[in-house]
């Protein structure tokens, strides 16, 4: 049900059915500044109600011309009251009236009208504890030239506050409802058919209805009734801290999805006025802060939240249009421009919330936080884009959104949070407190159940990958004692974190949870095909020392698992950059020396071996890996890895050299045509020169083949004729560039052979 407002003056205020708690707690707070209006309206659909009048009988809606008729034929003329008396005069008063004991609603009706009084109970800024009920008092049939003339209706009844007139859809002209009340006035037309209307005013209210001019207007008039006991009973404070309580007990629904989430862990009630930290510290409020922050502060002590005060930073990003009217019609963006660009604001696309600062009752001092606040967890009485931003930006296509404006507002706020989620309340904020505090609490021996609950609610925190938790949060989860829990609170973390320092509660952890979650937790940390930006610097910087620091506690496990883990990742890196071409490989292999070296030393002999052998089962290549590697550990090698160098060097050098009129190069392609001439080619031991007629899309298959294994080999598109012609060459310096390339590998394996290498790893 939405409000169709037709008023002609003034604005209803009614919009939205159902507001969240925190919504009502902005109106709340707000007061009866703004809150009421003398009149409210709303409108529902009129299928599913039912009326049926007595001496007419069932009335169907929209109500036709023959039933105006029979219900006509059933009315009275309406009397109205003066002073004492009750008078027919038609100069007054001219329509057909039904006693309300002649009239029955069903169907959808009493669920439809409950929900239009919640709408006018708001509307017209009655106490939220009032109860509101109508009493049906007429149905009113005006047909051509019928009216009402301005009037005030008595209070028939102590309670009756308001008027409230429902129209039924007829087919009808003019008969407008006209409200006025303190020099404004405001006129209704109901003329939807597929609608039943609600108008409800004050009754201190003079209005009138104006005449019909076609059809038939039907309405029915209610006393709007208030039960005083229950005004009184609702105290505002309590009624401020049940929503309180009803915010943090609700689901929150997310804006584009039908799933829920969990009851938001805490409530920040933006203020109107700017403060600097130690303002707010000492709570020197300003305007109407003064009232909101005691209304909350009490209504948190009513509902059971803890507070702070705190400091918001807001970005809001706008959808901007350009505006190109002529300039003196453009719209300027207040005084102080974005940019000297003039444009239009559109839609609110979006809005960031984070705190950056609070001071917590109870507590000395401020604290510096980190907290990105959910839309679902504000609460503003007055909203961010009222303000002022202090700064703003006018960007030009931003990808899907077109022109955006951006604007920055800093905000003070009061934040609540219930004392039940006071841990993961404040770990939210301040995610390295709540662990150090985790730490103290269990090295105090506090209940360590509670800290096991409390754990439990950070892994949620944990988010991937991050580096710089890993040494404080490793004493927690040795000291929780619960293997499952300690994986899931380390096991997102990143083992790039890891130092030195970690090595004895790594250790302990190892030693408490054993080898087996060890591998695991390993595992999870240097997960193998992840992107690992990091992970080299950390294997050449920390790896070494981190694992001397274990040995010296007698943790070698925990570094068998490490650098088992560590070869698996050097591993991909190594088998993905063996690729053809000996310069794109020299350069794939470069950045892997240097982990490598570290894990060579690193490691025990046993696992080097093992290391080796892996790599023996590699292509030549990988010596573009070893020799550099070999020469980076100097004597502090294992003899494996110098014999599987050798071994290569000299299977290398047992192919004779190249004789003068030889110009065959071996290579085999991806089995296609294209590639099989380019063999044929290749391995022809005279022919130097291939021109190769080819279309553009061949050509590229062929320079792609050429470049990736870097043959010696030229290829020129010669753009004449059709298709161009591809012509291949092989290089003239072919002979001098392998009798230099066996130079080389002479070189390299007279230094391994003449190396005394003495330390076997
Ligand atoms: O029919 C209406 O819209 C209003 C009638 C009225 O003002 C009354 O019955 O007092
Ligand atoms: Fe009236």
């Amino acid at each position: 049900m939405r409000s169709t407002t037709t008023c002609s003056e003034g604005v209803g205020r009614l919009s939205v059915v159902v507001k969240s708690a925190r919504e009502q707690i902005a109106l709340l707070l707000r007061g009866d500044e703004t809150a009421g209006s003398f009149s409210a309206e709303t409108s529902a659909p009129v299928a599913g109600v039912t009326l049926s009048v007595a001496g007419v009988g069932p009335v169907r809606l929209p109500v036709g011309a023959p039933q105006e008729r029979k219900l006509v034929s059933a009315a009275q003329p309406a009397m109205f009251g003066l002073g004492e008396e009750t008078l027919t005069d038609t100069s007054v008063r001219d329509t057909w009236e039904l006693t309300a004991d002649q009239v029955s609603l069903g169907g959808e009706w009493d669920g439809l009208l409950d929900a239009a009084l919640a709408e006018v109970h708001e509307g017209l800024g009655l106490p939220r504890g009032a109860r509101l009920r109508a009493e049906l008092h007429a149905l009113l049939v005006y047909g051509p030239d019928q009216f009402f003339a301005p009037h005030q209706d008595s209070e028939k009844d102590d309670e009756m506050v308001a008027t409230l007139v429902v129209s039924l859809p007829s087919v009808h002209t003019g008969g407008e409802l006209v409200v006025s009340h303190g020099g404004e006035s405001r006129t209704y037309r109901h003329t939807d058919r597929n609608k039943i209307g609600f108008v409800a005013f004050y009754a201190d209210c003079i209005h009138e209805v104006r005449p019909v001019r076609t059809g038939r207007r039907v309405t029915l008039t209610f006393n709007l009734l208030v039960s005083r006991d229950s005004e009184a009973a609702v105290d505002p404070d309590d009624e401020l801290a049940g929503l309180v309580g009803e915010h943090f007990a609700t689901p929150v629904t997310r804006r584009w999805s039908e799933k829920t989430s969990p009851p938001p862990n805490r409530l920040v009630v933006l203020l109107d006025h700017q403060y600097s930290e130690r303002g707010l510290a000492g709570i020197r409020l300003k305007g109407r802060d003064v009232e909101w922050v005691g209304r909350l502060r009490a209504a948190a002590g009513k509902a059971g939240c803890r507070h702070a005060f705190a400091l918001a930073e807001i970005k809001q990003t706008w959808n901007a249009y350009e505006d190109d009217r002529p300039r003196r019609y453009r719209y300027h963006d207040d005084e102080d421009e974005d940019s000297s660009e003039s444009y239009e604001v559109g839609d609110l696309i979006d809005d960031e919330i984070s705190l950056g600062w609070w001071k917590r009752a109870g507590t000395a001092e401020g604290e510096q936080i980190s907290l990105y606040v959910n839309e679902s967890e504000v609460c503003a009485v007055t909203p961010t884009a009222s303000l002022t931003p202090y700064e703003s930006e006018y960007e030009g296509y931003m990808g899907n959104y077109g022109n955006t404006v951006d604007r920055w507002y800093r905000r003070a706020a009061i934040v609540l949070w219930p004392q039940e989620r006071d841990f993961i309340a404040r770990a939210e904020a301040d995610l390295p407190a709540a662990i150090a505090e985790l730490d103290a609490r269990l090295n105090n021996g506090e209940d360590r159940e509670q800290a096991r609950a409390d754990a439990r609610e950070l892994v949620g925190l944990l988010g991937n990958g991050s580096t710089s938790l890993l040494p404080s949060l490793l004493p927690v989860a040795d000291a929780l004692d619960e293997a499952e829990l300690a994986h899931e609170l380390l096991a997102r973390l990143s083992g790039e974190g890891l130092t030195a320092e970690c090595a004895a509660a790594l250790a302990a952890a190892s030693e408490r949870y054993g080898d087996a979650w060890t591998r695991r937790i390993v595992e999870s940390w240097f997960s193998v095909g992840g992107y690992h930006h990091g992970l080299w610097g950390w294997v050449n910087g920390t790896l070494p020392s981190l694992a001397a620091a274990l040995r010296r506690i007698g943790a070698d496990s925990v570094v068998v698992h490490l650098c088992r883990r560590i070869w698996a990742n050097l591993s991909v890196s190594i088998t993905a950059g063996l690729v053809p071409g000996p310069q794109a490989r020299a350069a794939r292999m470069a950045p892997l020396v240097a982990p490598s070296a570290a894990l060579f030393t690193t490691a025990d002999a046993e696992q080097v071996v093992e290391f080796v052998a892996a790599l023996a089962a590699c292509g030549d290549g990988v010596l573009d890996l070893e020799l550099p590697l070999l020469r980076s550990l100097g004597t502090n090698v294992s003899s494996s890895l110098v014999d599987d160098a050798v071994r290569r060097l000299e299977g290398l050098l047992t192919v004779p050299p190249r004789s003068a009129d030889d110009w065959s190069i071996v290579w085999s392609g991806c089995g296609c045509e294209l590639c099989g001439t380019l063999q044929d080619f290749l391995a022809d031991r005279s022919v130097t020169e291939l021109d190769w007629p080819l279309r553009t899309d061949r050509r590229q298959h062929i320079h792609q083949r050429i470049d990736a294994a870097e043959f010696p080999v030229t290829h020129r598109t010669i753009r004449k004729g059709s298709p161009y012609t591809l012509r291949l060459a092989k290089q003239r310096d072919l002979h001098a560039r392998e009798a230099e390339q066996r130079r080389q590998l002479m070189a390299d394996l007279a230094w391994l052979r003449r190396e005394p290498w003495s330390g076997e790893s």
